[in-house]
C-alpha cells in the first residue's frame, strides 16, 4: 500500500499520541501535514517529529488524501464548514477521532457526502500501546477501510464496529480507561504514602504493579476474576483489601462512572446537532 499524505487537523494531546506512534512505526514524518493554531504546541511537533506544522487547517488539509480529524467536538461543526470547499473538490477520506460527533453530523456539516471513518483511539497510542475501536460509514470503499486501519493499527490493534452507536461505549470503555488507570495509580500512590513508603518507592511499586498486571491480563490465558483469585490468599492481605473494595461499592461505582461517559459523547454529540447556519 502506498503511503498517502495525512493531514491532522488539531495537534493536541491525541493527535501528539498517534503521531508519535506513526513516526515509531517509520512513517515518513514528511508524509505528515498538521494543522494547530497554538504556536507553542505547532514548534514542538516540528521539534519533537519532524512533521510539516501549519497554522491553518486548510493548509494543511490541501496536501493530504486523508485528513485525520482531532479537535474537540465543540469545534468540529466550524471546521468542517471552514474544510467544505477542499473537501468538496478533493474528496479525502476523513477519519475523525472525537467523541460523539457521527458521520450523519460530519456529512451534514461537510455539506457533501464522503467517507468517512469514525475512530477512538486511546493515549497508550504514543507507546503503540493502545486500541482503536472503529466504523466506516457507506462511503468508505475496501480500500480505504485497509489504509484507516493500517493508520489506527500504528497505535495498536483495531476494533471495527458495525453499529456506530456503540463508538460511544467504546469511548467510555477504551478512549477514557486509561484516565481511569492513573486515577487508580493516583489514590494507590498516596495511599502508600500514608502507610510510610517515600513518594520515589510507591511511584515505582504503583507503575511497575500496574503495567505488571495489565501485561498478565493481555498475555495470560486466564480472565481477570483468576487473575484476581491467585492473588488473593485466603484470610490474607488482599482479601482484607478486595472486601473493602466490594464493600464500598467499587462495581457499581465503575459501571455508573463508564455509563456517564457513554452518556456523555451523546451529550456532546446534540449539543453540536444544530442546523448549520
Ligand atoms: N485525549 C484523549 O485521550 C482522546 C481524545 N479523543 C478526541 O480527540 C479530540 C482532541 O482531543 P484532545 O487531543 O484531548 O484535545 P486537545 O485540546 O489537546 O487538542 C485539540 C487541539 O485542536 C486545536 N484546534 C482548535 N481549533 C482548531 C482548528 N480550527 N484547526 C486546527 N486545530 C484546532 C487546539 O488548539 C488543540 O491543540 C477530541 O475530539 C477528543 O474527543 C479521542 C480519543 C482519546
Ligand atoms: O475526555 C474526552 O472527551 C476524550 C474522549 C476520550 C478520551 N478523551
Amino acid at each position: 500500500m502506498p503511503t498517502l499524505s495525512l493531514a491532522f487537523i488539531g495537534g493536541g494531546n491525541m493527535a501528539r499520541s498517534l503521531i508519535g506512534g506513526l513516526i515509531a512505526q517509520g512513517r515518513d514524518p514528511a508524509s505528515i501535514h498538521v494543522a494547530e493554531p497554538m504556536a507553542e504546541l505547532r514548534e514542538a511537533l516540528r521539534r519533537d517529529f519532524a512533521v510539516h506544522v501549519h497554522e491553518s487547517a486548510e493548509a494543511a488539509a490541501k496536501h493530504a488524501a486523508i485528513w485525520m480529524l482531532a479537535v474537540k467536538p465543540q469545534v468540529m461543526p466550524e471546521v468542517c464548514r471552514d474544510l467544505a470547499t477542499t473537501a468538496s473538490t478533493r474528496r479525502p477520506l476523513v477519519v475523525s477521532i472525537a467523541a460523539g460527533i457521527t458521520s450523519a453530523q460530519l456529512t451534514r456539516w461537510f455539506g457533501t457526502a464522503l467517507p468517512i471513518v469514525r475512530a477512538m483511539p486511546n493515549t497508550p497510542a504514543l507507546l503503540r500501546a493502545g486500541i482503536t475501536g472503529l466504523y466506516a460509514n457507506a462511503e468508505v470503499t475496501k480500500e480505504q477501510h485497509a489504509q484507516a486501519d493500517a493508520l489506527l493499527r500504528a497505535a495498536g490493534p483495531t476494533i471495527w464496529l458495525e453499529d456506530e452507536a456503540l463508538m460511544d461505549a467504546v469511548t467510555a470503555v477504551s478512549g477514557s480507561g486509561p484516565a481511569y488507570l492513573f486515577l487508580l495509580a493516583e489514590a494507590m500512590q498516596a495511599a502508600g504514602e500514608a502507610e510510610g513508603l517515600s513518594a520515589g518507592q510507591a511511584s515505582v511499586l504503583v507503575a511497575q504493579t500496574l503495567f505488571g498486571a495489565a501485561r498478565m491480563l493481555d498475555e495470560s490465558r486466564e480472565t481477570a476474576a483468576e487473575l484476581r483469585q491467585r492473588v488473593t490468599s485466603p484470610k490474607g492481605t488482599t482479601e482484607a483489601a478486595i472486601n473493602t473494595f466490594e464493600a464500598g461499592g467499587f462495581r457499581a461505582l465503575v459501571k455508573d462512572a463508564i455509563h456517564a461517559a457513554r452518556i456523555r459523547g451523546a451529550e456532546l454529540s446534540a449539543a453540536n446537532d444544530e442546523e448549520p447556519t
